[in-house]
Parts: C-alpha cells; structure tokens; sequence
C-alpha cells in the first residue's frame, strides 16, 4: 500500500475569541489536520479590524466562512452585509480558502472576490437539505455552483440513510470541478472515511477526540484509518449495526489490514435496513463484513449462500461478497468463538485444579443463556455441540422458546432468572446488551443468583469488565470477558475477508493492550 494521495484533513472551528481560536487552532495541529474551517460567524467582534488581526494570526491555512445559519445573525440583512464585508477581507489578506454561500454567491459578489484574490481559492457552498439527495438534484446543483466561476464546490447534504450517501460518491467521482462534499449526520460517516476511495480530497473531522455526529475524529483519520493510503482499489469492509458506535472493529481490522500489506479499510456502518444496504452498496469492491445488533439474522435473508453451521443457527455475523460473482456468503464465526473461549477458560480451570481432559469441559454441564438473538443463538448452538444443557432466558418469552426448540433445550420466563437453582457449577453466558455502554450501571442476573455458577461469560465487550463479571469475580466464578471472544470471532472474519491467514499475536496484542 505504498500509494500515498494528496488529501487535505481539515476541521471546523467554532470559536467566540481569538484566544479560543488560537488554543483551537493549536490542537487542530497537534492532531493532524493540514487546514481549519474558521467560521467567523461564531466570532464576536465590534469591529473589522478584530476579524483582521484573528485572520493574519492563523497559524494554519485556512477556510474562512460565514454560515448562513449562524444563531448569532437574526436578521438577514445584518448577517448578508456582515458576511459580505468578511469574504472580501479573506480575499484581500489572501486566505487560502473563501467559502462563499449560495446565500450570497450572486453575480456581483462572486464576480469582485473573483477579480480581487490573487491565490486564494473560492469555494462555492451550499447546504442540500430535505433528504432523498438524488444523483439529479445534486448534479443540479453543482452545475448551478459551477456557473459562478469557483474554483471548488462544497455541499453539506443531509442524509437519512446511509444508502443516501451513495449518490455523493458518484458525484465525488464525476463532478468536473473539485468537490467537498460532506453528509451531514451519524449516517454520513462514511461520506469522510470513504471520500478518499471516490477521489475526494478534503476530509473533515472533529477536534479533541469527540464524536461529532457523521465526523470521524482528527486523530483516527491519522491513526485508526489512515486515510492518505485509501485509494480507487481499496477494498471496503465494515460492521453493519445499528448502534455501531460502541464497535471496536476499526480499531483492529484497520491496522490488521496495514500489518499484512492487504488494501483494505474497515468502517463503521450505521445500517437501518440491511437489505437496501445490500441493494444500493452492491458493487465488488464492497468486500466484506461483520454483521452486529440487531441485524444478524435478518442478514442471513440477504445472503445467496449461506454456511452450513450460519444456517443451522439461523443467524450470520459475516458476510463476504465472493469475487468472482459478486454473491453473498454469510458465516457464523461467533458460535466457536464464544464456546472455545469458555472451554479454554474451563481448562484453564480445572487444569489447576488437577485433573485436565479432552472431553469438552462444557459436556454434560448446564449452560443457562440470556438473550436469545443473534449472538444468543451462535451460542446455544455451540453450546448444544459440545454436549450441554441448555435453558434460555430472554425478555421476550417467545423467541426463548423459539430457540429452546431449536437446540432441544428449556425457554424459562425471564422473571425466574434470579431464583434459579437446580444445581451448582452451572454456566452463565449473557448475550444480551445489557450493561453494554452507555448503561454500564446494569446487569443481567443479581450478585447472590451468581454464587451457582462456576463460571460467567459476558457477550458485551464494552466496557471491558462489565458489570456482570464484576460481581461474577466477586463472588469467585471464573470470568471469560467478551473481548476474548470478540477477538476470536474477529481472527475468524479476517481470515475470511481476506482469504488468508489472520496474524493471531498481532490481533490479540491490539485487542488486550490497546482496547
Ligand atoms: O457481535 C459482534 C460484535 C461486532 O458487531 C462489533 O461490535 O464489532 C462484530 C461482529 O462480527 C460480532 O459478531
């Protein structure tokens, strides 16, 4: 992946002082961006002359704009003759960048900043609101931006699925004059992190590590995604799910991909019907996948094959588009990942306890599970295979009796959970989200039901040690975090997604130092 492209990573200053401009600005380098979007609309000044002395003390180059809807200009007039006055000093300092607004882009005004500037670039904007942003009504108005004379046309487009943001790609590709194009919201994530892929050449994140909504942060872009190497033959894969902010498979599968020289990047997907996903991102270069809450097992009606253990358990985790025809082939690569790490676990147990065998430590043993989705079903699959007992609780009754029938076990009504007793040493494994951040406070099962069980997994990797496992080692039951799966079922998919072999002591090395 030696290709290294021209990008310009950038961000979106909004501050009230110069003072905070200048920290802002100072951070904005530190974390790796080329350039910042001044926005003096959200600068308070008096006078002219401040908006001057904040332009010629940047330490970065520079976008200057003036937003339109700006909470600080009331009054249109105010804001127009405001915003006027600021683009034309940007052009007079010589500012790399002017962004005129379509607001403000007539013949008049265009034509003057154009006249005056020397080397500074005009931006024509224009924010695309409303939804469904077609490949007609884009290119609509981007032929109209192109009628000013700018130099680069900018569009802030919201989207209401991530499907909406395909039309953006094709304009990155076709529009005849650079474009900034950026959509706006969770579900336009991946307008930035696969803008690159499409020829885009600014990429804009958040400053300070936060997570603005459809903004990766400044320092992933350089660290996580590196996106200076994506280019026309990157492959894409990603995590459908929906939340997926919590997903820490960027974090692993992006630096999994360098390690091996594999051209690839790994994004997350904010996905709210899997099966439009599918129809709309359809092409080749769409590789691979994991598959997240809730949507596994409505992936598998998405797939043309399916794996036989993927079909049994009624639910896929990964997804790989096969390159010679393009079909879709669902795995399940969570079923061993969580009943290997618990027979390790138990093993490892009994191991120092004296007596080790090969029979699966799971045979015979009662496996009590909670959460009878998709993850919930990989287990008691898997669980069933090696021989164990299994009782589902789920807050939905019906699915847990759904899947008891499937795996010849017992569906108990959730209530019961805390009382129930029938043995010690049993096996908990939760599959459920609860006590999945943000509500980290909760749990599953009380602390004294726990004193049953000889050991307790948790499928929820985020925290680390969840609440569940908390408690679970309180009260001495040997704990198998859901990162320890979470890493096997990951080592399963890159293999997959790759058609190679996954690098093992470099995927756990980043799973348990940097997680
Ligand atoms: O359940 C999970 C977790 C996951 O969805 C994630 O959060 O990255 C990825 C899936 O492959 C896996 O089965």
């Amino acid at each position: 992946m030696g290709f290294k492209h021209d990008l310009l990573v950038y961000t979106t200053l909004e501050c009230e002082s110069s003072e905070e401009m200048a920290a802002s600005m100072h951070k904005a380098k530190q974390e790796g961006a080329d350039l910042v979007e001044l926005c003096i609309d959200s600068f308070t000044f008096s006078h002219i002359s401040e908006v001057e002395l904040l332009l010629k003390q940047r330490t970065l180059p520079s976008i200057v704009s003036f937003r339109p809807n700006s909470p600080r200009y009331t009054c249109r007039e105010d804001w127009k003759k405001t915003c006027i006055q600021v683009l034309k000093l940007a052009v007079e300092l010589d500012v790399e960048f002017v962004e005129v607004d379509r607001e403000v882009v007539c013949d008049e005004v265009m034509a003057e900043l154009m006249s005056k500037r020397s080397n500074c670039k005009i931006i024509a904007s224009s924010c695309v609101n409303g939804g469904n942003p077609t490949k007609e009504r884009l290119c609509n108005l981007i032929i109209n931006l192109q009628s000013t004379g700018a130099d680069i046309i900018k569009l802030v487009i919201d989207v209401a699925y991530i499907t909406d943001v395909a039309p953006v790609f094709h304009m990155l590709t076709h529009c005849p004059v650079p474009l900034i194009a950026r959509a706006a919201g969770d579900r336009g994530l991946i307008s930035q992190l696969l803008g690159p892929k499409y020829g885009a050449f600014f990429v804009c994140g958040s400053l300070g590590g936060k997570s603005t909504p459809g903004l990766p942060p400044l320092t992933s872009i350089k660290e996580v995604y590196k996106l200076e190497y994506v280019n026309p033959d990157t492959r894409v894969f990603g995590v459908i799910s929906n939340p997926v902010g919590h997903s820490k498979g960027p974090l692993l599968h992006n630096p999994t991909f360098r390690h091996t020289g594999y051209n690839g990047i790994y994004v997350p997907l904010l996905v709210d019907n899997v099966k439009e996903f599918f129809r709309v991102f359809s092409c080749n270069d769409y590789a691979g996948f994991s598959v997240g809450i809730p949507h596994k097992e409505a992936a598998v009606r998405c797939c043309d094959e399916v794996d036989p253990l993927a079909k049994s358990i009624g639910a896929v985790n990964t997804i790989i588009r096969r390159p010679s025809d393009g079909k879709l082939i669902g795995y399940n690569t969570d079923c061993e990942a969580c009943v290997t790490a618990i027979e390790d676990a138990l093993r490892e147990r009994r191991k120092t306890n004296g007596h080790a065998s090969n029979v699966s430590p799971i045979a015979g043993k009662l496996f009590i599970l909670v959460g009878a989705g998709g993850a919930g079903r990989a287990i008691a699959f898997g669980a069933k295979s090696r021989g164990a007992r299994v009782v589902i609780f789920n807050r939905k009754y019906e699915r847990a009796k759904a899947l008891a029938a499937a795996v010849s076990g017992e569906a108990l009504p959730y209530e019961r959970l805390n009382d129930f007793c029938p043995e010690k040493g049993m096996i908990l494994a939760n599959a459920s989200a609860v006590g999945m951040q943000p509500k980290t406070d909760q749990t599953p099962i009380s602390k004294e039901a726990l004193r049953s069980y000889e050991l307790v997994f948790d499928a929820v990797y985020t925290p680390r040690n969840t609440r569940l496992l908390q408690e679970a080692t309180e009260v001495g039951a040997t704990v198998v975090s859901g990162v320890e799966m979470f890493v096997r079922q990951a080592l399963g998919q890159f293999k997959l997604f790759t058609n190679g072999l996954a690098p093992v002591d470099f995927m756990r090395r980043i799973v348990y130092e940097q997680f």
